[in-house]
């Protein structure tokens, strides 16, 4: 797909279907911090106007910390996770509240979604998911999702929103993802330098990645920055998703396409939804090493990998979890949902089909991951899932 034009990106924005719309913390508050219900309101305005027109909108909000800690009487936003957990569970509730009065005056109704990132790793929460979120939009209601922070594993927390978002751009399919923040796009540098300039299209989302300097956030309420937000857009333009990064003041003009904020293009045509899985949300059970021959033809991106050209296993998977596919250096190759169960593949590994069919039986001779399963990757193993090229990207 060659780069298109801005005026392109921006037109696809505009003619979006469905629309998952981002909201930070940034967004919902004041100065102290606290949960600031007019900013609120004039945000669920603009998304009411646009779902009136027509889309399809999905809001991802945080803010749950932020309409928390006063309630609990902290001075500020907690730091340590446990405190932010259990003030989340406080603030959640009247964040809906909230959000449940704001878009009462459109006639428009609102459901929560709270996700774990456990929740989008495994395949069959992942679908429940799907298909919670694809009735609550037929049926016209406006699904407000935010991580489950109460139950979140530390580990594999999301943290901040915008990984999340995109992972939910996915889910529901989604022609557009915008999110807004405090700042009115992307920076050649953090804003706080003087010399940083806003850039108004993103063509290349992986040449950005390299050139430009991001940071943290600067607001004291959110909490990825503009690192979060880019990888966000990473995410959607390869799952062949627009974004859009606007203030949360722009909101009206950015989900309208108009030209405020940054746009970052697509980069593929979309892929299949399960592709898409794979890619971005799954997490590897184990991993299928496979000798060179066949890491190179897995990585030509057409090939299957097959039982003669797999040297071993390791870890514990059944048949359709996800695994990494490796070389024999350790370098991962793909990610890919394996034919067959962990303990099957070492009686398996170096034969041909004719051997697996002699040998085991006819019902070995499919692929060990066949190639509509798998998306490549580039990365080592310690970058971790998350932050592994997929396709290239
Ligand atoms: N290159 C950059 N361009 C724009 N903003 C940047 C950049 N680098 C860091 N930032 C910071 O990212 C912040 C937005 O992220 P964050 O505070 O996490 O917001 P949110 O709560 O909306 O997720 C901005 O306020 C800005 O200070
Ligand atoms: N789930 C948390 C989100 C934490 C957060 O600050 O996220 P973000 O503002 O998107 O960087 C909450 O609702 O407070």
């Amino acid at each position: 797909m060659t780069s298109p034009q801005e005026d392109e990106v921006r037109s696809w924005v505009a003619q979006a279907r469905t629309i998952v719309v981002k909201i930070g913390s940034s967004s919902l508050t004041g100065a102290s911090g606290h949960l600031d219900a007019r900013r609120l309101e004039r945000l669920v305005g603009s998304i009411a106007h646009a779902r009136m027109s027509g889309a399809r909108i999905v809001v991802v909000s945080s803010g749950a910390i932020a309409a928390g800690f006063g309630l609990l009487g902290f001075p500020s936003r907690p730091r340590d996770v446990v405190t932010q957990q259990a003030t989340a569970s406080v603030g959640q509730g009247l964040l809906m509240a909230h959000y449940e009065t704001a878009f009462a005056r459109y006639s428009i109704r609102v459901g929560q979604i709270l996700l774990t990132a456990q929740n989008t790793i495994q395949a069959s929460q992942y679908r429940n998911a799907q298909r919670t979120l694809s009735r609550m939009l037929d049926l016209g209601v406006v699904p407000i999702v935010n991580e489950n922070d109460a139950l979140a594993s530390n580990e594999i927390r999301f943290g901040d929103n915008d990984h999340l978002s995109a992972l939910v751009a996915n889910i529901v399919r989604a022609d557009a993802l915008v999110l807004l923040t405090d700042v009115d796009g992307l920076y050649t540098a953090p804003p706080s330098d003087p010399d940083a300039r806003r850039i108004g299209y993103v063509p290349d989302i992986a040449s950005v990645l390299r050139t430009v300097d991001v940071g943290g956030s600067e607001s004291g309420v959110g909490t990825g920055g503009m690192v979060t937000k880019l990888e966000a857009a990473r995410i959607a333009a390869a799952s062949g998703i627009p974004t859009v990064l606007a203030s949360a003041e722009d909101a009206g003009p950015a989900l309208m396409g108009d030209p405020v904020g940054t746009v970052v293009a697509p980069i593929r045509h979309r892929g299949s939804s399960r592709r898409l899985w794979i890619g971005f949300a799954a997490e590897p059970r184990g991993i299928v090493v496979a000798d060179a021959g066949a890491a190179h033809a897995v990585a030509s991106g057409r090939a299957s990998l097959l039982s003669a050209g797999v040297v071993g296993a390791s870890g514990d998977f059944s048949a359709g979890d996800p695994v990494w596919i490796d070389d024999e250096n350790g370098m991962h190759v793909a990610k890919g949902l394996s034919g067959f169960d962990s303990e099957e593949i070492p009686r398996m590994a170096g034969r041909k089909t004719g051997e697996l069919r002699r040998e085991l039986g006819p019902e070995y001779v499919h692929p060990v991951v066949h190639r509509d399963d798998l998306v490549l990757v580039v990365g080592r193993p310690s970058d971790g899932a998350r932050r592994t090229a997929v396709d290239g990207v």
